[in-house]
């Protein structure tokens, strides 16, 4: 199991992804694609990813905007494999024009 990261290691990381926040145990990224298509293409992209990962974020999708949460609910708290998948997350929304 990966460990939890303490406040200063969360600060570091999210200092690489603007785009996300600290909500306590997760960090949280909203997305908004070109359409709703767009989106679930977006969402089908991350389900993949996340698979590969076997890591899996709380998805909320509303029309075209799409809600991205992630923390490490075995390590109790956020680890390495939040930002890494949030990253990904980045990549996938600006291959499909989202942002
Ligand atoms: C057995 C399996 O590895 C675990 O249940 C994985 C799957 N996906 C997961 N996803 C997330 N976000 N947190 C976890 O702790 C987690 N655990």
């Amino acid at each position: 199991m990966a460990d939890t990261l303490d406040d200063a290691a969360v600060a570091d990381r999210l200092r690489d992804l603007p785009a996300w926040t600290r909500d306590g145990d997760q960090i949280r990224r909203r997305v908004k694609a070109p359409s709703f298509l767009a989106g679930i293409d977006v969402v089908t992209d991350v389900a993949r990813a996340a698979e590969d990962a076997d890591h899996h974020p709380d998805i909320d999708i509303r029309w075209r905007t799409l809600a991205f949460a992630l923390s490490t609910h075995s390590a109790g708290g956020l680890t390495g494999k939040d930002f890494d998948l949030a990253a990904t997350i980045d990549a996938i929304a600006a291959r499909h024009g989202a942002a």
